[in-house]
């Protein structure tokens, strides 16, 4: 079946704006999903922020008109006056209420932000586009906003509270002159766009920073890791790595440095036409009352709704400008959790049976990104099901690449891969890899137990200590970890306590040899493997215990189809089929004993390995 050329390397697009009201429906969104009744109490306490002052100047105008007003009755005075302090309390309860719903929902917005975008991420099902810098970038930039995702909802309803109080107090300075109320909202016309340029130069500079932030990250990360440490101490990279990741952050800084100057210049010249159109609006109704046209009652409800219009229409600039900039970051939040998986799924997966006539390679052409080279070139390969292949060449050839392709970490470009018969592509990824076990080249350290580092290859068994035992036994681990300080139960990390609760019982480290059998215990752990692939299993492992686990694999092999990828020829003789890659192709294939007749280069490799070991005689012997 032919296919449409499949591009595993997708090129990330460039970030497209996020309008305010996506980010905003968004974010809503994810605030309902995450905490419903925070957002019920805070949207209460926002109309009751917003509506009180208004009611409150009102009955003050009507107060001191009373006052000056023959006709007033000291209980109508009393009402209004009494009415002014229940608003007073409402708005100061309200305000303590508003602080601990808006917690609640900074809290389980983030979290729930959060898992989303790692859930996101997991879903992705190869490793292309985690390879990809820019998709890096807008990971950060994601992480960045769901942390701070409510910063959209707090602003959108502090915008709501502004905007009603504004609303109100306009349609007081209308009653009073509809000029003056026209004066005042134009005032605020440049406020709001020059915030909201602000707040796209600030997302825009988020987006041209965020590879020094990450680089400055990568830094940090050196100078404090543990696994770094030695070849730091060692070179002598302490200084230079911390001078790199200063020279990034003073990058940044300068970059935030120019933008900040501009907003100053900005808020300033703002704040300034804000308070001039103020007192000028002031200073025309004192006029005014002078002249008889407006009551004492008049100019005490404007001076509050001008205290208020200008104070609201700040507020309410400030929040668009906030809610702006975070709807600008959330986009890439958004982007990361809609992205499209660099897997494309099958429309009808196929059911994945355990292997019965084996796999193969058709005509596989392999790249990593459109402009490198090809690893792979056209590479025919059959591994029948219940036989032994072992994978030899020399350091670069694409051996590791062959083993990532089975696992369907990508797709090839041209060609295919089969399981019985059927193309990887029309199976499901996971389905898949249930059926094969792996040992990478550069296994996993987890900074967890021993037991949880081997019972993560099954997550169902992972508390089946039998099972757990009886693995790491096969990959002859099972003495050394039942000697540790707590047995099976000593967190293997230097970093963690375990339960995070005894500090004084802290973890071990192991051996890269150690390291690399319990990474094949966690192999041994797959109950449902039809396929064991080791790639380069023997690198940290000595002689004798390469052997040793080389007979036991063996031994377990049992039928079962199994592929290693070695730089030993002493080992990889032992399969019962070898292929040597090179130039991207399967350059020569057959048993070691056939290989060997033939001459090629698996002659030269396993000879130049074997004259390693032959004992030279000693140069007087020679005579
Ligand atoms: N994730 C990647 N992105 C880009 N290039 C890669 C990636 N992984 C490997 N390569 C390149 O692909 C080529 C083949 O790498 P691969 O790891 O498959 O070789 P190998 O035969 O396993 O080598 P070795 O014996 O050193 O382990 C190398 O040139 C390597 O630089």
């Amino acid at each position: 079946m032919s296919r449409a050329v499949h591009d595993p390397h997708p090129p990330e697009p460039k970030p497209r704006p996020t309008t305010l009201l996506r980010g905003l429906a968004a974010v809503f969104a994810l605030t309902l999903r995450a905490c419903p009744g925070a957002l019920a109490t805070r949207v209460a306490t926002v109309l009751v922020v917003g509506a009180a002052p208004i009611a409150a100047s009102w009955l003050l105008k009507y107060v001191v008109d009373s006052l000056t007003s023959p006709d007033a009755t000291a209980a109508a005075l009393t009402w209004a006056a009494a009415g002014i302090g229940v608003l007073t309390v409402l708005l100061a309860t309200s305000a303590a209420v508003g602080s601990y719903a808006d917690a609640r929902i900074r809290r389980a917005t983030a979290t729930r932000a959060q898992s989303e975008l790692l859930e996101a991420v997991n879903r992705l099902g190869g490793l292309a586009r985690l390879e990809q810098p820019a998709f890096h970038d807008r990971l950060q930039l994601a992480i960045q906003s769901a942390q701070g995702a409510e910063r959209l909802v707090t602003a959108a309803l502090q915008g709501a509270q502004g905007l009603l109080t504004m609303a109100g107090f306009l349609g007081s300075v209308l009653l009073i002159s509809p000029v003056l109320a026209v004066i005042v909202v134009a005032a605020a016309v440049p406020a709001l766009f020059a915030q909201l340029a602000n707040s796209r130069h600030r997302a825009d500079l988020f987006w041209r920073t965020s590879n020094l932030a990450r680089r400055q990250i990568f830094y940090r990360g050196l100078l404090t890791d543990t696994q770094a440490a030695k070849e730091i101490r060692l070179y002598g990279l302490g200084s230079y790595f911390a001078q790199r990741l200063r020279a990034d952050l003073d990058g940044i800084n300068r970059q935030e440095e120019l933008l900040d100057r501009r907003l100053v210049r900005h808020e300033t010249a703002l704040a300034a036409l804000g308070a001039a159109v103020s007192t000028g609006a002031l200073v025309w109704g004192v006029h005014r009352a002078a002249t008889g046209h407006l009551t004492a009652g008049d100019v005490s409800l404007l001076v509050a709704a001008l205290a208020g219009v200008q104070t609201s229409l700040i507020s309410l600039v400030g929040c668009i400008a906030q809610g702006h900039q975070t709807a600008l970051l959330f986009g890439h939040f958004l982007y990361v959790t809609q992205v499209e998986d660099d897997l494309p799924a099958p429309a009808a997966p196929v059911e994945v049976s355990p292997l019965r006539q084996g796999i193969e390679f058709r005509d596989v052409w392999f790249r990593y990104t459109d402009d490198g080279p090809w690893i792979l070139r056209g590479l025919d390969l059959t591994v029948p099901h219940g036989t032994s292949l072992a994978v030899v060449g020399l350091n670069g050839a694409g051996k590791s690449t062959l083993v990532k392709l089975l696992c369907r970490l990508y797709d090839p470009q041209r060609g295919s891969i089969h399981w019985d018969g059927t193309d990887l592509r029309d199976l499901a990824a996971d389905e898949l890899r249930r059926r094969i076990s792996v040992v990478f080249q550069d296994p996993m350290e987890y900074d967890l137990t021993a037991a949880e580092n081997i019972g993560l290859g099954d997550l169902a068994a992972r508390d089946d200590l039998p099972r757990i035992h009886a693995a790491a036994r096969d990959a002859d681990i099972h003495a050394a970890l039942a000697r540790l300080p707590q047995g099976y139960d000593t967190m293997l990390s230097r970093m963690f306590f375990p339960d995070d609760t005894e500090e004084s019982a802290s973890g071990v480290q192991l051996s890269g040899g150690q390291w690399q059998r319990l990474a094949l215990a966690r192999a041994l752990m797959r109950s449902e493997r039809d396929l064991m692939i080791l790639d380069e299993p023997g690198t940290g492992l000595d002689a004798v215990a390469e052997r040793h686990i080389h007979d036991r694999l063996t031994a377990l092999r049992q039928g079962a189809t199994s592929i290693l990828v070695s730089h030993r020829m002493g080992t990889a003789r032992a399969a019962d089929r070898i292929v040597v890659i090179a130039g991207g192709v399967v350059q020569e294939a057959g048993t070691h004993e056939e290989l060997m007749l033939l001459g090629g280069a698996y002659a030269e490799l396993f000879r130049t390995q074997a004259e390693g070991y032959v004992e030279q005689p000693a140069e007087g012997s020679l005579r």
